[in-house]
């Protein structure tokens, strides 16, 4: 399957600092990718060179899906969700980057969201305001709004903090059929246990430089950073 994402000798830095050096690597439609490594290791970093707000040093970011199909869902600590919006509200908005902020949604766009906030179990909460929404209806809503944008690259930063196990679960099978609907997944993650069950591949950015495995083949080191010297090569496993 073609590539709908290609890294080609990325280089991104930081203000001064070198955060990420020559990093290649392929994304496949369908894919589930999983981004670990440790603090400050240039995990957001590389998703902002992806979503195209921080310019590469060097190489080059290619994207076939156009910018109004990304989709960026960060932590939820860094949202600010106290400004006076419902679910609904925030579910409709998904339409935003191709239908503006200012026209009204049609019949079919509330069918759609109503049919989005079925399947994510919202239906009870569409009026309720996001300040008084507990961690998992947020991150559902949240993910409704990606739904509702039908974007073809997901990027997700730790979606799974502090939401309650039965969201867990709906999440990774609403993740997991997206990718089966040709969604290109990838999700920044820290639980082992998670990342088996969800990622196709692991990319893992340590000290500048990213290395690709299988979920299969990592080994863990008690610090939970991956410690396998099993990195396959660049690009998909499939
Ligand atoms: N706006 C910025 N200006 C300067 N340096 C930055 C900026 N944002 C990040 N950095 C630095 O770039 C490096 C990579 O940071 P980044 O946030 O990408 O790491 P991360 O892997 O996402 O970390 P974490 O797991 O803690 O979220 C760190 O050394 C960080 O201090």
């Amino acid at each position: 399957m073609a590539a709908i994402l290609t890294l080609e000798s990325l280089s991104l830095a930081q203000g001064n600092r070198l955060v990420l050096e020559d990093l290649s690597g392929e994304f496949e439609a369908g894919s589930i990718t999983a981004l670990v490594g440790p603090n400050g290791a240039g995990k957001s970093t590389l998703v902002q060179g992806i979503m195209g707000v921080l310019r590469p040093l060097r190489g080059r970011v290619l994207c076939q899906v156009p910018h109004a199909r990304r989709a960026w869902l960060p932590q939820q600590l860094a949202l600010d969700l106290s400004f006076p919006m419902s679910v609904e509200e925030l579910v409709m908005s998904g339409c935003w980057p191709t239908h503006g902020s200012f026209r009204r949604y049609g019949p079919a766009e509330y069918r759609r969201g109503q049919a989005v906030m079925q399947r994510l179990g919202l239906q009870a909460l569409e009026h309720r305001p996001l300040g008084e929404l507990s961690g998992g209806q947020r991150q559902r809503a949240l993910l409704g709004r990606t739904l509702m944008q039908e974007a073809r690259l997901l990027l997700l930063d730790e979606p799974f903090a502090n939401v309650d196990a039965a969201t867990v679960e709906l999440l990774i099978q609403t993740l997991r059929d997206m990718a089966a609907e040709g969604v290109s997944v990838i999700i920044v993650l820290h639980d082992h246990d998670q990342l088996r069950r969800l990622a196709d591949r692991v990319l893992h950015l340590d000290r500048g430089h990213g290395h690709w495995y299988t979920p299969q083949s990592m080994t863990w080191a008690p610090s939970g950073q991956p410690m396998t010297a099993t990195a396959t090569t660049q690009g998909p496993t499939s």
